[in-house]
C-alpha cells in the first residue's frame, strides 16, 4: 500500500497557522505585503499568480500586483525591482518564472533585495543555504522538506537521488538534503544508466519537466516517490514527471499530482513573507 503525500492538507494546515501569526503582526500595526511581477502573458504563470494572491487574501498577506507587457525591457523591470526594493510597506518581491525570451533572468533576480527575496532565487540566499545558513529558500524544495517532515520520512544518512537540476528545484534541493545529513546523487539529461541509480535510492525526487518520464520499475518498493512535475498529457490531463498508474502501489510514499507538490510551493510562498514581516519588528 502507498502512502499519499497529501500536500494540499498540508498547506491548508499551514495557511490556518500563518492566518495566526498574521493577526499578531495586524497587533502591531503591520500587514505583510508582497509584491508580485509578472511580464508577459504566459498563461500557466497567469494561473499561478492568481493562485498565489489568491491564497495570499486567505491568510491577510496584501499583494501589490506588478503586471508588465511581454515588451517590457530588462532595464525596466530592474527599476520596478528598485523602487519595491525601497519601498517600506513591500516585505517580499516575487518575480514570475519564466520571464520573457531575451530577459537576462539572473540579472532580474539579482536586482531584488537578498532580505526581500521571498522565493529565495538570489545568489546570496542560495549560497546561505549551501552553507547551511539560509534564511530564504527556493519554496518548492522547502516545501518538499515540510512534507517529508510531516510525514516523519528520516533523511540522514538516506539514499536520496534528485532527477533534473533546475535553479528552482533540482539545485536547492541538494543543499537541503546535504543539510539534512542525506547521501545525494543529482542526475540529469547527461546521467546514464538513470533506472540502475533510482532503483538503489530511499527516496526520489523527479524535476524533469517531462510527462510520465519515469514508470514504477524505476523505484524500489520501499521508496519514497516526490513527483514535482506538471504536465499535460495528450488528453489535456494534467500529469506529473512520473507515471501514476504504474508507480502508485508500488512504492511506500507517494505525492498526487496535482495535491501534492504545488500547494506547499504556494504556502511556502507565503510562510516566508510572513517572516520578512515578523523580522521587520
Ligand atoms: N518565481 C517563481 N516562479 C516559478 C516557481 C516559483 O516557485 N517561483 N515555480 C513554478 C510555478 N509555480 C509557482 O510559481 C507553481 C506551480 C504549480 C503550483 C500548484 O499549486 N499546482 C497545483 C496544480 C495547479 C493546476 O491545476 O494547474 C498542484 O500541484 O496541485 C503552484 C506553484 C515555475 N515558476
Ligand atoms: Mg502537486
Amino acid at each position: 500500500m502507498t502512502t499519499k503525500l497529501d500536500g494540499k492538507k498540508l498547506s491548508n494546515e499551514i495557511k490556518e497557522e500563518l492566518k495566526e501569526r498574521v493577526r499578531c503582526l495586524q497587533d502591531k500595526g503591520i500587514t505583510p505585503c508582497l509584491a508580485v511581477v509578472l511580464v508577459g502573458d504566459d498563461p500557466a504563470s497567469q494561473v499561478y499568480i492568481r493562485n498565489k494572491k489568491r491564497a495570499a487574501q486567505k491568510v491577510g498577506v496584501k499583494t501589490l500586483d506588478n503586471v508588465l507587457p511581454a515588451s517590457t525591457s530588462e532595464n525596466e523591470i530592474i527599476d520596478l525591482i528598485y523602487s519595491l526594493n525601497n519601498d517600506p510597506q513591500v516585505h517580499g518581491i516575487l518575480v514570475q518564472l519564466p520571464l520573457p525570451q531575451g530577459i537576462n533572468e539572473d540579472r532580474v533576480i539579482q536586482a531584488i533585495l537578498p532580505s526581500k527575496d521571498v522565493d529565495g532565487f538570489h545568489p546570496q540566499n542560495i549560497g546561505k543555504l549551501f552553507m547551511n545558513k539560509g534564511e530564504l529558500a527556493p519554496c518548492t524544495p522547502n516545501g518538499i522538506m515540510h512534507l517529508l517532515a510531516k510525514y516523519d520520512i528520516q533523511l540522514d544518512g538516506k539514499r536520496v537521488v534528485i532527477v533534473g537540476r533546475s535553479k528552482i528545484v533540482g539545485m536547492p534541493m541538494i543543499a537541503m538534503m546535504l543539510n539534512a545529513n542525506a547521501t545525494v546523487t543529482v542526475t540529469h539529461s547527461h546521467t546514464q544508466n538513470l533506472k540502475e541509480i533510482t532503483r538503489e535510492a530511499d527516496v526520489v525526487i523527479v524535476a524533469v519537466g517531462k510527462a510520465e518520464f519515469l514508470t514504477g520499475d524505476y523505484f524500489k518498493p520501499s521508496a519514497v516517490v516526490i513527483d514535482v512535475g506538471m504536465n499535460r498529457n495528450e488528453a489535456g490531463k494534467l500529469v506529473g514527471d512520473v507515471e501514476a498508474a504504474s508507480t502508485a502501489d508500488k512504492v511506500a510514499f507517494m505525492t498526487p499530482v496535482p495535491g501534492g507538490v504545488g500547494p506547499m510551493t504556494i504556502a511556502m510562498l507565503l510562510k516566508q513573507t510572513i517572516e520578512i514581516a515578523e523580522r521587520s519588528i
